[in-house]
């Protein structure tokens, strides 16, 4: 809404009927259209031309002010609106609908459509790799029902959930696009940051109302048999999300056929800094090649390619799905089989979006075209399945369903080669429909039909020098000098009378001329007559087509898998009941495809009497990557996906939680360790005893002692604890101790040789401890200046020093224990080696401190 409404008065027709329009869409960059243009006036107008870097100019003047206004050309609007969605703007199409030439005043004007960043269906708008999610959320006493919806597609998923944790870790997951909340709920404080938040008045969450608008769009009378009729949260969020799309989209929705329920349950749980630290499809370089899903991805089609990254967001717990994926993967890793797959996959598109355009009735004419051309490259598919038996190959064969008649239907009605839009005509083939084509065929023999009737008419009327012609006034007429006029057939009906001709028309000319004049008009919108009604003659096999869509994503997505498995020497895990992971000569999947000498591969043995590795090594000793190794390869083992290992098995695992690396949070106001605190936090609240839990370096960003003391406080928790299966990576020393009072914990360390000046590194994981660090040797290895590290050499040696007095003459660690605080000898010791007339200030503070923390 402009921020003032000016008043009616002295404002022009138009413009009031722009304002009229505005009023109902006041949240919304309204495209009002204007011949080949959509304008854009105040605010609106101001706003876009800063996001576009469009030309701000004016038009008229309200209360003597000049009214700001930006065009946009019609035929290149597509790209601009994608512009303004990823600024989470939307934009409501105003389009002209009354009749120019009719009209009295401006022509009438409509919003046809309002274009949302999560109710995107149109191809040029969506991203063909990634989908574009509605949600609504709910919100009531710290309970949530959540509503997810995909108008791309179709899927529609509601799910319920227990705490704000896990609804945050779930949104991270989803990403949606835009979030529908209630205006009067906390919702809005806790997702304030989140993009494209929407706030509806609390009245569309009404679950009775809800429940209504489902069962109308379902046709149903209750939702028992979609299982969701008891989740009264999250019908009410469904309530309000269709709401939004019937006043965004202002029209029916019959591809939204049913909607499944998700239980938080049937899933591994990742929260949102576990998949950014294991950097599934993000990587901080924005380079897709070092991701999983990069690696994963060598899909045919971009239906596979969606339901992939939608698979790495979502790993199963369920191992009889998993197991069923595992031997479909199986049968199709023959070089010939995924070949042939792959070839007939790449004559497919993308008919998930297709037939959600064609339930819109928007799909165009190339996406008809692409439609008929995947039904006929389906039998291909079907022959190759038809020969392989896994179970699950079988369901996806069935599901990809007999088209046969549709494709037929599709060869008939549209031409090979179709424009890009239906307004443009020649869409509908020759011979589809008899009234087209005698339209068509006026248009296109009217000259030849015209020099039928001159001959005609000449012949019959004896009149040599009679002519047929045409004038834009008169239209066509017949032609007679006026010496002859009294030879005219009886029918000739006299039109005009000029000096020396006489004009005539004929009713079969004037027929004619009616045929004529309107045949290309009447064509082009009879053609887009036929093209709507085929479309919606689509109709009764929306729900086949949706099947078969999700067939041949899983089909294309499972051939990729087997694909890369024999590319990449990935291998079949094992699942069982056994609670453990264990894995023999395990590789990272992305390191070892980036980096140009050999992969080390490591083992790892985790079950339930060794629960805890604590990692110690030197810098680039391979220790993150072998923690992130592990969490990976189990989280595509829960994929379906063969893994990089020689053999592997993993017991049942709920959850896969990460403490990895330092960022700030700059945008919610927390500091690096803030942030490595909150998710330590987390880790330690939700993991189980069924949990990887990864840690890196925990305690590093604060001071050494505090530090160390919280990294041997957390460690000591999940081992003696929740026990949840854990890799502890640390560069303190004197966790290695921790063994000692946890039978579960164990030493694993990476190892390095030193060759004279250099350093190698082994990256193969030993058991015991590491016993150096080798910081030194690395910071000179990464170019730091040579004085600094002779700098640093004295500065160590003075340090281990200074640490050797505070030692009991009895211990054999290199650093002080702080931990044996039980023992009032180790407090008694402490004092007794302080020399207080060789300590500085700050040394004497931090002793100070250690004092204190010794008696804690
Ligand atoms: N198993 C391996 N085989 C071959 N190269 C490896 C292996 N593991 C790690 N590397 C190489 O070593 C580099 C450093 O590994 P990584 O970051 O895991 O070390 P780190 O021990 O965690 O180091 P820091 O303690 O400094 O964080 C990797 O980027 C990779 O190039």
């Amino acid at each position: 809404m402009p921020k003032s409404t000016p008043t009616k008065k002295a404002i022009t027709p138009m413009m009031q009927q722009y304002l009229r329009i505005k009023e109902d869409h006041p949240n919304t960059l309204l495209f009002y259209r204007m011949g080949d243009f959509y304008e854009l006036f105040l605010d609106d107008a101001i706003k876009a031309s800063n996001i576009l870097g469009i030309t701000l100019t004016s038009r008229g003047q309200i209360e003597n002010k000049p009214v700001p206004m930006a065009g946009i050309p019609h035929h290149a609007a597509d790209g601009y609106i994608a512009k303004l969605l990823k600024a989470s703007e939307c934009v409501a199409i105003c389009e002209q609908i009354g009749d120019p030439a009719t009209s009295k005043g401006p022509v009438e004007r409509k919003v046809v459509r309002v274009i949302t960043p999560g109710t995107l269906t149109e191809d040029s708008l969506l991203d063909s790799h990634c989908d574009s999610l509605l949600c609504a959320v709910f919100e009531q006493k710290k309970q949530y029902g959540l509503a997810t919806l995909d108008l791309a597609s179709g899927r529609f998923l509601l799910q319920e959930i227990d705490h704000e944790a896990s609804l945050k870790t779930e949104l991270a997951r989803i990403n949606p696009a835009e979030i529908l909340i209630s205006e009067d709920s906390s919702l809005s404080t806790l997702l304030a940051t989140h993009k494209g938040l929407n706030l509806m008045a609390d009245w569309h969450f009404d679950q009775q109302t809800a429940t209504r608008l489902l069962n109308k769009q379902f046709g149903t009378q209750d939702l028992k048999g979609f299982g969701c009729h008891a989740m009264t949260l999250a019908l009410s969020a469904a309530g309000a999300l269709l709401q939004y799309l019937k006043d965004t989209h202002q029209s029916s929705l019959p591809h939204l056929q049913s909607i499944k329920v998700i239980q938080q349950t049937d899933f591994i749980t990742l929260d949102a800094a576990t998949r950014q630290h294991l950097e599934l499809d993000y990587h901080p370089s924005g380079n897709m090649h070092f991701t999983l899903f990069g690696l994963l991805n060598r899909c045919k089609t971009t239906m596979g390619t969606r339901l992939l990254r939608r698979w790495i967001h979502l790993p199963l717990r369920d191992q009889s799905t998993i197991k069923h994926r595992y031997l479909a993967v199986e049968q199709l890793q023959t070089q010939t089989i995924i070949d042939q797959l792959q070839a007939s996959l790449k004559q497919t598109g993308d008919i998930e979006r297709i037939t959600s355009r064609i339930a819109l009735l928007t799909a165009r004419p190339r996406d008809l075209v692409v439609l008929r051309d995947t039904l006929k490259a389906v039998p291909a598919i079907q022959n190759t399945l038809a020969n392989l038996d896994a179970p699950r190959l079988k369901t996806l064969l069935d599901q990809t369903g007999n088209h046969q008649t549709l494709a037929e239907l599709l060869d008939k009605a549209i031409v090979d080669n179709p424009p890009v839009l239906i307004r443009d005509g020649g869409v509908i083939a020759n011979g589809y429909d008899e009234k087209l084509d005698e339209l068509k065929n006026i248009s296109a023999n009217a000259d030849q039909f015209l020099l039928e009737i001159e001959l005609k008419e000449r012949e019959f009327s004896q009149i040599s020098t009679l002519k047929l012609n045409y004038n834009r006034v008169h239209g066509y007429y017949i032609e007679v000098p006026r010496s002859q006029a009294n030879k005219v057939p009886d029918y000739f009906i006299r039109k005009q009378t000029l000096k020396n001709v006489e004009r005539y028309i004929t009713p079969e000319l004037k027929t004619f001329e009616d045929k004529v004049l309107h045949a290309k008009e009447q064509a082009l919108s009879y053609e887009k007559e036929l093209y709507n009604a085929l479309l919606l003659s689509m109709a009764p096999q929306l729900s086949a087509l949706q099947s078969c869509a999700e067939a041949l994503a899983e089909i294309d997505l499972l051939t990729n898998f087997a694909e890369r498995a024999a590319t990449l020497n990935f291998n079949q895990p094992s699942l069982s009941n056994t609670a453990g992971i264990s894995i023999k000569q395990g590789r990272h999947p992305i390191v070892e495809s980036v980096i140009d000498t050999p992969f080390i591969a490591n083992d790892i043995e985790l079950n339930s009497s060794q629960k805890m590795l604590i990692i110690t090594g030197p810098n680039m000793g391979g220790k993150s990557t072998y923690m992130r190794q592990i969490a990976l390869l189990t989280l595509m083992a829960h994929i379906g996906c063969y893994i990089p290992a020689s053999e592997a098995h993993f017991g049942p695992i709920d959850q896969i939680f990460t403490r990895i690396g330092a960022t700030d949070d700059l945008a919610s106001g927390r500091s690096t360790f803030m942030v490595e605190m909150s998710e330590t936090a987390n880790i330690l609240h939700n993991a189980s005893d069924k949990s990887l839990v990864l840690m890196d370096e925990i305690g590093r960003g604060t001071s050494t002692f505090d530090g160390l003391s919280l990294a041997w406080a957390c460690a000591d928790y999940l081992a003696n604890k929740t026990q949840p299966f854990t890799l502890f990576a640390t560069h303190y020393f004197e966790m290695t101790s921790l063994p000692e009072s946890a039978p579960t914990a164990k030493n694993v360390h990476l190892d390095a040789i030193e060759h004279g000046d250099h350093i190698v590194f082994l990256h193969a994981v030993k058991d015991g401890a590491a016993n150096q660090s080798y910081g030194l040797q690395v910071a000179a290895l990464a170019g730091v200046p040579k004085t600094v590290i002779s700098n640093a050499r004295l500065k160590l040696a003075s340090l281990e020093n200074q640490q050797s007095n505070f030692e009991k003459p009895t211990q054999t660690h290199t650093q002080f224990d702080i931990f044996n605080t039980a023992n009032n000898q180790a407090t008694t010791d402490f004092i007794e080696q302080l020399s207080p007339d060789d300590l500085s200030p700050k040394e004497a503070l931090e002793a100070l401190y250690q004092l204190k923390s010794l008696t804690n």
